[in-house]
């Protein structure tokens, strides 16, 4: 401990002038190895009252049995110690989640903090650069609360005083690594703090099972499958549109039937109606008795019926001006979501330029002006370059799913998405593992969420087919 003490960088600090060899030697001055240790000690006993004050329920939970050992005789401090353990012991069986809530999380906290946080902070920081190592003293970002739950640990930092987010975000990987973690996600907490999210585990590593199709019939938000933390997640569709990009066999599938078999009660009640264009023929065309006469597989008639959702846009446009400034799906005006499965065969792969560009406006036409009067679009392509999807950024909810290059996930989610954690690059092209998984960003959230997608299996949508087959009239 004592082979290197503060002070010792000193004595190797050399300064020279540029044209002479005159070299300048700092006169170090010897510390008694007494004083150094009494610093240390010092500082030890400060930092102990600092553990005290800052945690004084464990403190005394530790403390405690001995002082009542020494006072009242091994039995009682025995009794004292097995008695509130049993109890937690019953309560943690008897009562699971509160007990984790109360108890359980906040042990694994205090836990993880000192043998995970504290014991590697120091070095971590260091090598990442987010600290500083001057002249023998450390300065460094403080460690200020650390949090669990079932899924991750949550830390709040104080940054350095002219730190930016940025400069964490970019070593979120380092993070990552130096404190054990799969992955760590950078927010802001306020001016100053950042809360760093570390997932412990991956509940989204195994596949879901399709969502039960709902009771009532509901414009959404639809329930998809299970974000990252264990809680469902619902998509908005209406009043919104969505653009879904993943490379070939990332399940962009199972975002598009998990939305349709979300919405099918309210396909039947009248108050949804989901047009689809399927120029692959391999995805939609599987539930093609849902669509009724709105579903165009060949080029030209997914044109036409671009035309036609553009037409019935600009006539409710008319008839809601001045009078509402939102739409309220009803029989006479259903909400219309018009769902495009690897738009680039539209939009780019067309030979013919003309209907390319006809489509292209339909498309930007309907996602400018659709969403106010109930016409949504949700369109998934498998390439995001711009050259591709010249209208990508009129989306306003971006979904990636596992993409093959870094620089695709900011193209699909925006600028600084992938610094924010969104590490679409990095889902496992294993379908078990990664097909439906991946990064949704809203237009009103710049932080990326994870999320796996049921899987909605060919049995599943034959059920769907035969139980609702005809809604869609
Ligand atoms: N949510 C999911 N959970 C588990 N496995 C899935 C999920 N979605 C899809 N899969 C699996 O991944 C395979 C590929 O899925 P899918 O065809 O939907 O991908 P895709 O992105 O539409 O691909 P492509 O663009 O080539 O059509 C499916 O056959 C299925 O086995």
């Amino acid at each position: 401990m004592l082979r290197k003490l503060p002070g010792d960088e000193v004595r190797t600090l050399v300064s020279t002038t540029p044209d002479t060899a005159v070299v300048f030697r700092p006169a170090v001055m010897q510390t008694p190895a007494v004083i150094t240790i009494l610093v240390m000690v010092g500082r030890f006993i400060t930092g102990l009252i600092r553990t005290i004050v800052a945690h004084p329920i464990a403190t005394t939970a530790l403390v405690a049995p001995s002082v009542i050992w020494i006072r009242y005789g091994w039995p009682v401090a025995v009794a004292a110690v097995t008695v509130p353990c049993s109890m937690l012991v019953g309560w943690a069986v008897a009562g699971r989640e509160s007990f984790a809530r109360w108890v359980g999380w906040r042990l694994l906290a205090f836990w993880r903090r000192l043998w995970v946080y504290r014991r590697h902070w120091q070095p971590v920081m260091i090598i990442t650069g987010l600290g500083r190592h001057i002249r023998g003293r450390d300065y460094l970002p403080r460690l200020v609360r650390v949090t669990c739950d079932g899924w991750a640990d949550r830390i709040t930092v104080k940054m350095l005083a002219g730190q930016a987010v940025k400069d964490w975000a970019d070593r979120a990987d380092h993070l990552a690594h130096g404190f054990g973690a799969p992955a760590c996600r950078v927010a802001i907490a306020r001016a100053g703090r950042l809360v760093l999210t570390f997932p412990r585990r991956d509940p989204l590593a195994s596949p879901l099972s399709a969502v039960p199709i709902p009771e009532t019939a509901s414009v959404g938000p639809v329930e998809i499958g299970r974000c990252e933390d264990g809680t469902t997640y619902k998509l908005k569709v209406h009043g919104t549109h969505v653009l879904i990009a993943g490379a070939t066999g990332s399940g962009k599938g199972s975002w598009l039937w998990s939305t349709i078999r979300g919405l099918l009660p309210a396909m039947r009640a009248g108050l949804v109606q989901i047009w689809a264009l399927d120029p692959k023929r391999m995805e939609l065309s599987f539930g093609r008795p849902l669509f009724g006469s709105h579903y165009a597989a060949d080029p030209k008639e997914c044109a036409d019926l671009l035309d036609e959702a553009v037409k019935v846009m600009q006539e409710r446009a008319g008839r809601f001006a001045g009078l509402q400034r939102s739409h309220v799906p009803t029989t006479a005006d259903p909400f219309i979501l018009v769902i495009v499965d690897e738009v680039a065969f539209l939009t780019a792969y067309q030979a013919d330029k003309q209907l390319r560009q006809r489509i292209t406006a339909a498309l930007a036409t309907l996602t400018t002006q659709g969403r106010t009067v109930g016409i949504g679009v949700m369109a998934a392509l498998q390439d995001p370059r711009k050259e591709v999807m010249t209208i990508r950024n009129l989306f306003p909810d971006k979904i990636a799913l596992r993409l093959d290059e870094s620089e695709q996930v900011d193209m699909v989610l925006g600028d600084g998405a992938r610094d924010r954690g969104a590490l679409a690059d990095h889902i496992s092209p294993v379908p078990e593992l990664g097909a439906g998984v991946g990064y949704v960003r809203l237009e009103t959230s710049p932080d990326p969420v994870r999320v796996r997608a049921a899987y909605v299996s060919d049995a599943d949508i034959r059920a769907m087919v035969a139980e609702f087959a005809g809604v869609g009239r």
